[in-house]
């Protein structure tokens, strides 16, 4: 390896040569030295050689591996304050191989949301397209519909696809004119809902701790929730994106306390609608750094079994690209999901 250039370690390397230099008792500041004294042939604890460690502890020390040593580096993760000083050092170099030996442990979830489109007749045929269309049995399928088409077309649909509200109230009833309630959407069939789409937030002003909110209150009346997150134009351009989806995790994060019925949809606000997608390597890139940011916050098993959709242009031409990604468990799709190419991207990934 030549000198200077980073391995690429899943996070089992990682984690042994944290172990390793745990195990030695060593600061970082001392551990170059102890690493030069050591034979390079011979491996340390956990198989880790001398020769990664090396290279490892020269990068840590640039300052450019904090984000997947946050105990050594003793990080105030807990904080959005103390979260936001370490983005700019996060490397997705050690988190490909590890998503990719869990990926397939969670189930491939694809959403198609109408937002405020359709009507009875279009209804009808996309529902009868997705009854006589073989769906892959290991995809789950959400269907977000506009509340008042809710129970038209759960009587159409197939029984086997979740149906979703596109948005509902925090609280179970009461005077507010226009909204509906988590317990209204359950009581008409309706299993999932979506909240903090970005719509939601630009043109109706919800803010991440109205959403937090009404994600609470859904699950807690038992809807499962699609979170919807993602950056402007504006915010990626600035560098920014890391951040505006880790304050938007942690709005979620102070309000969900069980995320097993909690699907994050990854919505790059500039790819919404603009025929412009996230390159299979940009959605990615976003993904594996929320993976990381559920291990350093909320836990290693939340990590390994959240499911993160992508959503932003997706069509049945660049869907499996996207759907081959290990961080990349499903999809959120606008447009195409109001068209037969759904089929398509509903089996992206066989
Ligand atoms: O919720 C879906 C997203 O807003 C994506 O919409 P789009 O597929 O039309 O870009």
């Amino acid at each position: 390896m030549p000198p200077g250039v980073l391995p690429k370690l899943n996070r089992n390397g990682v984690q042994s040569i944290s172990k390793a230099l745990l195990f030695q008792r060593l600061p970082f500041h001392r551990s170059q030295h102890t690493i030069r004294t050591m034979d390079h042939n011979r491996p340390t604890v956990g198989g880790v050689t001398a020769e990664v460690l090396k290279t490892v502890v020269s990068q840590a020390l640039l300052g450019k591996f904090t984000a997947v040593f946050p105990k050594l580096f003793k990080c105030q993760w807990k904080t959005y304050e103390g979260q936001k000083k370490f983005f700019a050092n996060f490397s997705t170099d050690c988190t490909d191989s590890d998503s990719n030996s869990n990926n397939m442990s969670r189930k491939f979830c694809v959403g198609g949301n109408w937002k405020m489109n359709g009507d009875q007749k279009s209804i009808a045929e996309i529902a009868k397209t997705l009854s006589s269309a073989a769906l892959d049995p290991n995809t789950e399928v959400v269907i977000g519909c506009p509340a008042i088409y809710l129970m038209y077309a759960r009587n159409l649909l197939p029984c086997e696809l979740g149906l979703a509200g596109q948005n509902a109230y925090k609280v179970a009833k009461g005077a507010f004119t226009g909204e509906i309630s988590p317990a209204m959407l359950k009581d008409i069939g309706a299993d999932w809902v979506i909240l903090g789409h970005s719509e939601r937030r630009a043109v109706f002003g919800e803010s991440d701790a109205l959403i937090a909110e009404k994600a609470e209150h859904a699950l807690a009346e038992g809807l499962k929730v699609i979170a919807c997150i993602g950056e402007t134009l504006e915010e990626r351009e600035a560098g920014k994106t890391n951040e505006v989806v880790a304050r938007q995790m942690c709005a979620y994060a102070q309000k969900i306390k069980d995320w097993k019925n909690v699907v994050v949809a990854y919505e790059p606000v500039w790819a919404i609608g603009t025929g412009k997608t996230a390159t299979p390597d940009q959605a990615q890139e976003v993904h594996a750094f929320l993976r990381q940011w559920l291990s350093d916050n909320i836990s290693k098993e939340v990590s390994a079994s959240l499911r993160i959709q992508y959503g932003g242009s997706v069509t049945a031409a660049n869907a499996k690209e996207l759907a081959k990604k290990p961080d990349i468990d499903g999809f959120l799709v606008g447009g195409a999901s109001l068209k037969p190419e759904f089929v398509d991207i509903i089996n992206a990934r066989q």
